[in-house]
């Protein structure tokens, strides 16, 4: 019998929401959602701090608890902010996540993405079309936008295989596959969550916000498996909450309803109840 998300990470489940202490996160990420992600961390109360220039690095590192590298707008300057702050979590044992934003539709994310990795960062992360491309699979994702194409059981089969191979190379990373359904493997297990609302894929940021979460999670001390599993589920609950408020309203307003609930649920014991998932 396959083991429910909530028994396999009861422990998590339990203890972190509402969070007991405020973990500080640079966020080096795009000007399209930066304002939405720098919120969305102080309203589950967390801290942002959205700095990129190398210089800083030396300074800024001995106060951060995580880092999160989002690559959704490069210019040659955000190219090499990535990149030196990748490495520099690294040396300094700073948790880190990826966001391949784009990574399906340019080489250059691509390429960027990989040379990240090479740094065994805590989690990489896109949506499903992203990760299928990164992991080397045939995807059919338009711009920073995943394809209900690469939702298919036996696309999903497929990239859970691809990603175990990348995690015997690279063990101390988990990867994270957004979507209707969210594939989450790790050289400890694959895990697959069911939580969430179509309108997610309506409004921008939402993959965004995830990456960023789980760096905050990261930075209060859970696993990489943890944080993952529950940022995406916590979200998730978050925008069922939303559009169960929202039967009038159109997508901005479940936009709203959606960050609103990221303040609020947390203080609601029982919102582990809502959460969907299972071991495969
Ligand atoms: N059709 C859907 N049904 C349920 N949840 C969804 C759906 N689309 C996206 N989500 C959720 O929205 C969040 C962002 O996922 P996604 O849209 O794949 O990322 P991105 O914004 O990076 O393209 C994830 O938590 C994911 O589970
Ligand atoms: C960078 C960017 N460019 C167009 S929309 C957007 C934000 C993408 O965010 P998400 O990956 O959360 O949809
Ligand atoms: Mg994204």
């Amino acid at each position: 019998m396959t083991q429910s998300i909530t028994e396999v990470f009861a422990d998590a489940f339990k203890t972190t929401f509402p969070l007991k202490s405020s973990p500080l996160v640079d966020c080096i990420t795009n000007p399209v959602t930066i304002e939405s992600m720098a919120n969305a961390l102080l309203y589950i109360d967390a801290k942002p701090v959205m700095a990129d220039l190398p210089e800083e690095f030396p300074e800024l590192f001995t106060q951060i608890d995580a880092l999160l590298l989002n690559l959704g707008h490069i210019s040659p300057e955000r190219k090499d902010s990535l990149l030196a702050a990748g490495r520099y979590a690294a040396e300094t044992h700073k948790p880190a996540v990826v966001d391949l934003v784009g990574v399906a539709a340019t080489q250059l994310r691509y390429d960027i993405g990989q040379q990240l990795l090479q740094n065994h960062p805590n989690v990489i992360k896109g949506n499903i079309s992203e990760v299928r491309r990164f992991a080397g699979l045939k995807s059919t994702g338009r711009g920073v936008d995943g394809s209900q194409l690469d939702q298919s059981v036996t696309a999903l089969a497929e990239l859970t295989k691809a990603l175990q191979e990348l995690t015997e190379r690279f063990p101390n990373t988990t990867f994270l596959a957004t979507g209707e359904t969210d594939l989450v493997v790790s050289a400890k297990g694959q895990w697959r969550l069911e939580n969430g609302v179509p309108q997610l894929d309506r409004f921008t940021g939402t993959g965004d916000i995830v990456g960023a979460l789980t760096a905050a999670l990261l930075g209060i001390g859970l696993s990489n498996d943890e944080a993952v599993v529950l940022t995406v589920s916590y979200f998730n609950c978050c925008a069922e909450v939303a559009a169960a408020q929202n039967t009038a309203g159109g997508i901005a307003s479940f936009r709203e309803k959606t960050l609103d609930q990221l303040s609020l649920l947390a203080d609601q014991a029982d919102w582990v109840k809502m959460v969907k998932g299972e071991a495969l």
